[in-house]
């Protein structure tokens, strides 16, 4: 049986997951019910005041009084600011939609820039809806991805779920395979999938197979494995937004816009059908709306017209929470001559809370590769020093890199049929992959080679 053919469409899963993934460990604010923020709690670590303040702007949020304002997280790149905006949204509920672009974005689709901004915020407003859904729910026994001979081309595979009483096969396509992926999906796992859509959700890790994970995260929710059918109707929410409910009411874009993510310009006649539709519904009790959040990176690359546009935005009664994040001091609005703090006009930065993020400790660093480190199901070895390497990449070069050298290293190591990441796959893969400091330092030496100035 085909899961996809069985969700109708190949996947209604929209753009920009691939950047959303290097923040599955987010869970919240990690903030207790007094809202100090705890050391260490749902997946977040340190940076206890920004945790903090972002929890009092969350009380806020939950007592109606943030129309029209919002905050902007500042610091350095790496101390946390777009994960400390996903634990806000997720403490909001976890379906809430979380929507970030960059600054830079804006100027570069394919429409005009209050379009672009029109997109970003609709994708950050949510409609639940309830409805009778046919689901696929077990435990996963076994996914098998068969890669094409040649490297490049369409993936396929298997999948094995169970329940208590029984076991299917599926055929994966690579769509599935895609979100599998994206949601970390491996044996032991319980999800379901709603074949409506084919949207993923793990549900946790089977208390059956508790036993055979080395490192399981605190974070980590242990289900019984379900019992009875497979397939089972259930009384599913469904949050869209109401930029994929643009999408695919618009003629000219349909379903196939949402995979591809290139959606172009949306007419104001759409939104205006959708808006009434959706009021209809509210009125008939059949759906509500939710506030998610639009994080916007490098605000200080928007422009004057941007913000002017960012500003009635905020206003208007169904905004989504906004959060803006820059690591750049005083600097020239864009469009104008004037200078201001961040690069954003003073007008929007009265409406604005401002957080500060700071640098992580090492012992801080440590711990976020550690749970990093969970979240792709890797195992350090005790003994070794891989941990400590990693900890001291982070703080000398990047934490980003750092991460991106657990999942690197996790492949290297589990091709060399080792089950923990030990120092020398570290050491391999840091002799493979160049940090972004020291790429630009390399080509700044060999510039006039490679752009072919060399008299
Ligand atoms: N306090 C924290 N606890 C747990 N994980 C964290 C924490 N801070 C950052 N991370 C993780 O470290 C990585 C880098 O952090 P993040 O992207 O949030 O930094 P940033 O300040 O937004 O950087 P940039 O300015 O480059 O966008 C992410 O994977 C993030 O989830």
């Amino acid at each position: 049986m085909d899961v996809s053919q069985m969700a109708g469409i190949e996947t209604k899963d929209v753009t920009r997951l691939d950047r959303v993934g290097a923040h599955s460990h987010i869970l919240g604010l990690g903030l207790d019910d007094s809202g100090q923020a705890r050391e260490s709690s749902q997946g977040m670590v340190g940076q206890l005041r920004a945790r903090r303040g972002a929890g009092i702007f969350l009380q806020m949020i939950k007592q109606g009084k943030v129309a029209g304002r919002s905050i902007l997280l500042a610091g350095q790149p790496g101390t946390g600011k777009t994960a400390i905006a996903m634990g806000l949204a997720q403490s909001l509920g976890h379906d809430t939609p979380f929507h970030m672009i960059s600054g830079s974005e804006v100027f570069s689709m394919e429409m005009s820039k209050t379009e672009a901004l029109t997109q970003a915020l609709r994708r950050a407003i949510g409609v639940r809806i309830k409805e009778e859904s046919e689901i696929i729910e077990g435990e996963v026994v076994e996914i098998k991805v068969d890669r094409p001979a040649s490297g490049t081309g369409v993936q396929v595979g298997k999948m094995v779920l169970k329940t208590t009483d029984m076991e299917t096969q599926f055929d994966l396509g690579s769509k599935m395979i895609e979100q599998l992926t994206k949601e970390i999906i491996s044996a032991g796992d319980v999800i379901s999938i709603d074949k409506a859509t084919g949207r993923i959700t793990r549900l946790g890790k089977s208390f059956t197979r508790s036993g055979d994970y080395d490192a399981l995260s605190t974070n980590t929710r242990l289900v019984s494995c379900p019992d009875g059918e497979l397939q089972k109707r259930k009384e599913v929410v469904h949050v869209v937004t109401l930029h994929d409910m643009d999408v695919i009411n618009s003629r000219s874009q349909g379903f196939i816009a949402l995979f591809s993510g290139d959606t172009g310009e949306i007419k104001s006649e759409v939104r205006d059908q959708i808006d009434q539709r959706v009021s209809e519904w509210r009125e008939q009790g059949k759906a509500d709306m939710m506030s998610g959040v639009l994080f916007i990176d490098e605000v200080h690359m928007l422009d004057i017209e941007c913000f002017s546009y960012l500003n009635r935005a905020l206003e208007s009664p169904v905004a989504p929470i906004v959060i803006f994040a820059t690591n750049r001091g005083i600097t020239t609005i864009r469009g104008t001559e004037d200078q201001s703090p961040h690069g954003i006009p003073t007008d929007l930065l009265d409406r604005t809370l401002i957080i500060p993020t700071i640098p992580y400790t090492e012992e801080e660093l440590n711990q976020i590769i550690r749970i990093r480190g969970e979240e792709e199901n890797v195992n350090f070895d005790d003994d070794d020093d891989a941990l400590d390497l990693l900890t001291e990449i982070a703080k000398t070069k990047s934490l980003r890199y750092a991460m991106q050298l657990i999942t690197t290293a996790n492949v290297y190591a589990r091709r060399q049929k080792q089950s923990t990441i030990k120092i020398e796959h570290i050491r391999h893969v840091l002799s493979l992959f160049a940090d972004s400091k020291t790429a630009v330092e390399r080509l700044g030496q060999y510039q006039s080679k490679l752009i072919g100035q060399q008299s």
